[in-house]
């Protein structure tokens, strides 16, 4: 069988990037073929395997700048049963690229939002007065730039190789360690789609909405993991979109859900949250050692 993996296009992006190791690490160490599937936006290539158009999805989650890729946390909330095979962290290196004779006469620039922002202060500094345009992806608006000059987009070097397109300045980004972290999702188990020589998985996804917004809503929760030791890495909010003030949480826990103890632990969150997802327990591997492991 053919593994299909849905990642953010057009071809050329950051996720693409990490999709495309990850598939190489497939073919190569378990034999297994698969095929590449972009899709327009991060919401739809989750959807695209929540729906059963693909087996798997590599979406960015979070990054070591501008924190949580918000599209994917509340496509995630949106969505049922899916769950993360493992977790990629990849260093992201951005790029202007542009026709432009020189960066003075640019514009506009086009990229994602968290490209946008996490080059933010090099913007400010070097071209503070161009108009910043949000896209779907780091590649959307690259096939654009030939017809005009004075727009540039942010991307990576191998993008810009792969349109062809000159890079007017490298590195960017405005801190030199740049990590986004990717999480590889299906809807079913698909053994294949992990290490196999890592025995524990190191952490466990969650999201939940409380059943009232009253003191110790959050607290009473997050204090079943502190009872019995198990250390948060991280937490955020994201609004429920149902009335202002509103929020649910999204917590990663050092834990694997198959211990007894963290079984228990999530029975009894049942207790204080309104909806519950868990998005299943992984391993965080840095992206040379699914190089290394080819
Ligand atoms: O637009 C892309 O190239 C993406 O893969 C998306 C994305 C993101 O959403 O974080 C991935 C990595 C970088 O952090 C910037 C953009």
């Amino acid at each position: 069988m053919t593994l299909s993996i849905a990642h953010l296009g057009p071809p050329g992006t950051y996720a693409e990037q990490a999709a495309l190791l990850y598939f190489n690490w497939l073919t190569k160490t378990r034999d297994q073929r698969a095929i590449l599937c972009p899709y327009p936006s991060i919401a739809q290539t989750l959807r695209a395997v929540a729906q059963g158009q693909a087996k798997l999805a590599v979406v960015p989650v979070e990054n070591s700048i501008e924190g949580s890729v918000t599209m994917t946390l509340d496509a995630l909330w949106q969505l049922d049963g899916l769950q993360v095979q493992l977790a990629i962290v990849m260093p992201i290196v951005h790029t202007l690229i542009s026709c432009a004779q020189s960066i003075e006469d640019i514009k506009t620039v086009y990229s994602h939002p968290q490209a946008l922002a996490q080059c933010q202060g090099w913007l400010d500094r070097v071209i503070p007065k161009v108009q910043l345009i949000p896209k779907n992806s780091t590649t959307e608006a690259l096939l654009q730039l030939e017809q005009d000059p004075t727009a540039a987009a942010i991307s990576s070097e191998r993008a810009a190789q792969l349109y062809n397109l000159p890079v007017l300045a490298t590195g960017i980004n405005d801190y030199p360690e740049n990590y986004t972290r990717f999480w590889v999702m299906s809807k079913n188990y698909i053994p294949l789609a992990r290490p196999s020589h890592l025995e524990r998985r190191t952490h466990t996804s969650l999201a939940f909405s409380t059943p009232a917004n009253v003191p110790g809503a959050l607290a009473k929760p997050l204090q079943v993991f502190a009872s019995i030791g198990i250390n948060l890495s991280k937490i955020e909010s994201r609004p429920t979109k149902r009335s202002l003030g509103e929020y649910l949480f999204f917590i990663d826990l050092e834990a694997d859900s198959s211990e007894a103890q963290v079984e228990s632990a999530l029975a009894e969150i049942t207790t204080y949250t309104e909806v519950l997802k868990s998005f299943g327990s992984y391993n965080v591997l840095p992206i040379q050692e699914l190089v290394v492991g080819c």
